[in-house]
């Protein structure tokens, strides 16, 4: 672009994406360095997840995750992106009461953070929610399905969606968040045929993470897509890279290089 000037996926690329058939791109970031590296590499989205609980504070849920955490994390990544429409995540405890904590969480992430978009758990039970903060001019993105925040109630990583009452619930959930005016809607591990069923009768762009390919667009989470993720990953993850081996290795090598008096080198040294 002239001048380095790069213009910014917004809300309408997502509804033109739907329409002329082209998919779009999203991963977590959780800091700048990521944010930039994803960004110059052209993906159209970041989601600044509450799985930083998992994967930056080191908790086994998302459920301790607050907005104070994920305040600097979110300002690190949008002020690190020049193309990517940037989402804040809302964290467990931060909308469910109501319109009115929903409309003052999003609001603290638009003005403290420069993201684009707020995100949401929850279908039918957040509909009110999503359209409090829509008529305050946030975009929302939804997400049903699998969602984190409630895996104690869903009884764990468990598919949701599954034919019968499982299709219906999935459906009821699409429809009330674009009735409440989300601009897209996120679904976590859902079956193929269901997602393509979502996409199908919506007229927003659905996105996966874990939902298949019949959907406008997809979504991993960053360490589980780079392979720095250590531990049990969900079936639909594709590793792209091998972070943690790579880590791993670099880190012997450093120690034995140290231990052998090969690092710091004249060349890695300052002369008088
Ligand atoms: N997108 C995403 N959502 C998550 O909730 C999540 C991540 N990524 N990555 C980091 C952790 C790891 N999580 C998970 C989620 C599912 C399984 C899993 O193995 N699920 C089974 C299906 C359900 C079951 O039988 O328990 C699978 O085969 O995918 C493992 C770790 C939860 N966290
Ligand atoms: C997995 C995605 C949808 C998410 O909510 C997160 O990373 O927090
Ligand atoms: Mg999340």
């Amino acid at each position: 672009m002239a001048d380095g000037v790069v213009k910014r996926v917004r809300t309408r690329h997502f509804q033109n994406a739907k329409e002329q058939g082209i998919p779009i791109t999203g991963l977590t970031s959780y800091d700048a360095l990521t944010a930039g590296i994803f960004d110059r590499a052209g993906i159209d989205f970041l989601l600044v997840g509450d799985s930083a609980g998992n994967n930056v504070l080191g908790y086994d849920t998302t459920l301790p995750v607050t907005i104070d955490h994920l305040i600097p994390l979110t300002r690190a990544v949008a002020g690190a992106v020049q193309r990517a429409l940037v989402v804040a995540d809302m964290p467990f405890g931060s909308y469910e009461t109501g319109p009115d904590e929903a409309l003052h969480t999003a609001f603290r992430f638009m003005k403290e953070t420069g993201a684009h978009a707020v995100k949401l758990e929850g279908g039918v039970r957040s509909a009110e929610q999503i359209r409090r903060v829509v008529a305050a001019g946030i975009p929302v993105m939804a997400h049903i399905g699998f969602t984190p925040q409630s895996e104690h109630q869903l009884g764990g990583h468990v598919i949701q969606g599954r034919a019968g009452s499982g299709v219906e619930q999935l459906l009821a959930d699409a429809h009330a968040v674009e009735d409440a005016g989300a601009f897209a809607v996120v679904m976590e591990m859902v079956p193929a045929e269901a997602a393509k069923r979502v996409t199908e009768e919506l007229r927003i762009p659905t996105i996966s993470v874990g939902a298949g390919p019949h959907t406008t667009g997809q979504l991993l989470v960053w360490t589980d897509w780079a392979g720095l993720t250590t531990g049990r990953i969900p079936k639909f993850v594709k590793k792209y890279a091998e972070l943690a081996e790579i880590l791993d290795g670099a880190a012997k090598a450093y120690i034995a290089d140290v231990a052998a008096g090969a690092y710091p080198d004249a060349e890695h040294s300052y002369d008088g």
